[in-house]
C-alpha cells in the first residue's frame, strides 16, 4: 500500500516555558485528500503545522512527510510540502514575482523550470506582478504566500488558517484553487475555525484538543457518528402543558404552537417521537428533522475531552 502523505508518530511537543502543545499525537493523513485539522483556539494545530514545516523542533516522536522522516531526511522531507503560515510575512520591498523568484531559488530551482508567472496568473495576482508587496491588499497577500509554497511544486499543501479575517469572494477563490490543486493530485491540509468550510471541503477531518487527537475519521462518517437528531413539530393548536416522555433528550418551545425535540436515533426514531406526541392528545399540522452537522460532532467531542 502507499505510504501515507503525512505519518506521525508519538509526536510530543513541550516549549521552553513548559507548557505541553502536543501530546502523544499519532496520525496518518492519506495521499490524494484535503484534510481538515480543527481544534479550538491553543489546541497545538499550528504547533503542528510548524513542526512539520520545520520552523518548530519537536521534543520527541516521528514525522514523516511522502515517506522522509524529517529527522533523517530533512531536505527531502521539506521539498515535500509547502506551507501557508497563518502570519502574513514577507519583505515588502519585493515584488510578487521577484519573491516567487528568490523562494524558487532557495529551493535551487533553475531558472528555466521556475513557473513564477503561472502561480501568479492562477492567484489572479498577474497585474500585480511589479508591485511592491507592501502595496498589495491582504487578499493579495495572501494569495501570494499560497503562491510562494507552491514554487516548488511539492506534493503536499498546508494551509494554516487561510481565510480567518478574510472576505467571502476571496474565500471562494481560494478554495476554488485549493480544489483545483487538489485535482491534479496535491494532497492537502489545512487548518480552519469554519466548520462549514471543513465539512464542504475536507474528506477526512482529524480534531485536536489540548494537544491531543480525539478525532481521525472521513468527514461523513464522522457526522454520523453524532447520534442527536432534532425535530421541530407544529400543532393545529396551542400547547398548553408541554408533553414528557422518555424517548425525549429534550424538549423545548419554539412559540406557542411549536416544539423542538431532541432524540438519540440509536434508541428510538422519529415516528416513536411523533407518537408519543400523538398520544399526548395533539393534533401535528408540520414536521421538520434536522441531522447533526460538524459543529454538533466538534462541540459534543470536544467539551466531553474536556470532562475527562
Ligand atoms: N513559541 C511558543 N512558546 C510557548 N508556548 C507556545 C508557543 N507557541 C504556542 N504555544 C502554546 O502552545 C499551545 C498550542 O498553540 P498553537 O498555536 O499550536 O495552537 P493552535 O491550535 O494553532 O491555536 P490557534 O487556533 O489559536 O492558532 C498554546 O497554549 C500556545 O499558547
Amino acid at each position: 500500500m502507499d505510504q501515507p502523505a503525512i505519518r506521525i508518530e508519538s509526536l510530543e511537543k513541550t516549549y521552553a516555558g513548559g507548557k505541553q502543545a502536543l501530546r502523544d499525537v499519532s496520525l496518518d493523513i492519506p495521499r490524494g485528500q484535503i484534510f481538515g485539522l480543527l481544534g479550538p483556539n491553543g489546541a497545538g494545530k499550528s504547533t503542528l503545522i510548524n513542526i512539520l514545516a520545520g520552523l518548530v523542533v519537536k521534543t520527541s516522536g516521528k514525522a514523516m512527510i511522502w515517506g522522509f522522516d524529517i529527522d533523517e531526511h530533512p531536505r527531502s522531507a521539506k521539498r515535500s510540502i509547502g506551507v501557508v503560515p497563518q502570519e502574513i510575512i514577507f519583505d515588502p520591498f519585493f515584488t510578487p514575482r521577484e519573491t516567487l523568484e528568490i523562494q524558487a531559488g532557495l529551493y535551487g530551482i533553475a531558472r528555466a523550470q521556475r513557473q513564477s508567472d503561472a502561480l501568479l496568473a492562477a492567484m489572479h495576482l498577474t497585474d500585480k506582478a511589479h508591485a511592491y508587496a507592501r502595496t498589495l491588499s491582504g487578499g493579495m497577500k495572501r494569495r501570494l504566500l499560497v503562491a510562494k509554497a507552491m514554487v516548488h511544486s511539492p506534493p503536499i499543501l498546508v494551509l494554516d488558517e487561510p481565510t480567518a479575517g478574510v472576505d467571502v469572494e476571496l474565500r471562494r477563490q481560494l478554495w476554488d484553487y485549493v480544489r483545483q490543486l487538489h485535482a491534479t493530485g496535491v494532497t492537502i491540509v489545512l487548518t480552519t475555525h469554519y466548520l462549514e468550510e471543513a465539512e464542504e471541503l475536507c474528506d477526512r477531518i482529524g480534531i485536536i484538543n489540548h494537544g491531543r487527537i480525539v478525532a481521525n475519521e472521513p468527514t461523513r462518517e464522522l457526522i454520523a457518528k453524532t447520534q442527536e437528531k432534532s425535530v421541530v413539530v407544529t400543532f393545529d393548536r396551542d400547547i398548553g402543558e408541554v408533553p414528557t416522555n422518555a424517548c425525549f433528550e429534550n424538549i423545548e418551545l419554539v412559540d406557542e404552537r411549536t416544539l423542538q425535540i431532541m432524540f438519540r436515533k440509536d434508541r428510538v426514531n422519529a415516528g416513536e417521537v411523533l407518537a408519543a406526541l400523538t398520544a399526548a392528545g395533539l393534533g401535528i399540522v408540520d414536521v421538520s428533522t434536522r441531522d447533526p452537522d460538524l459543529e454538533d460532532v466538534f462541540l459534543s467531542l470536544v467539551s466531553a475531552d474536556t470532562a475527562t
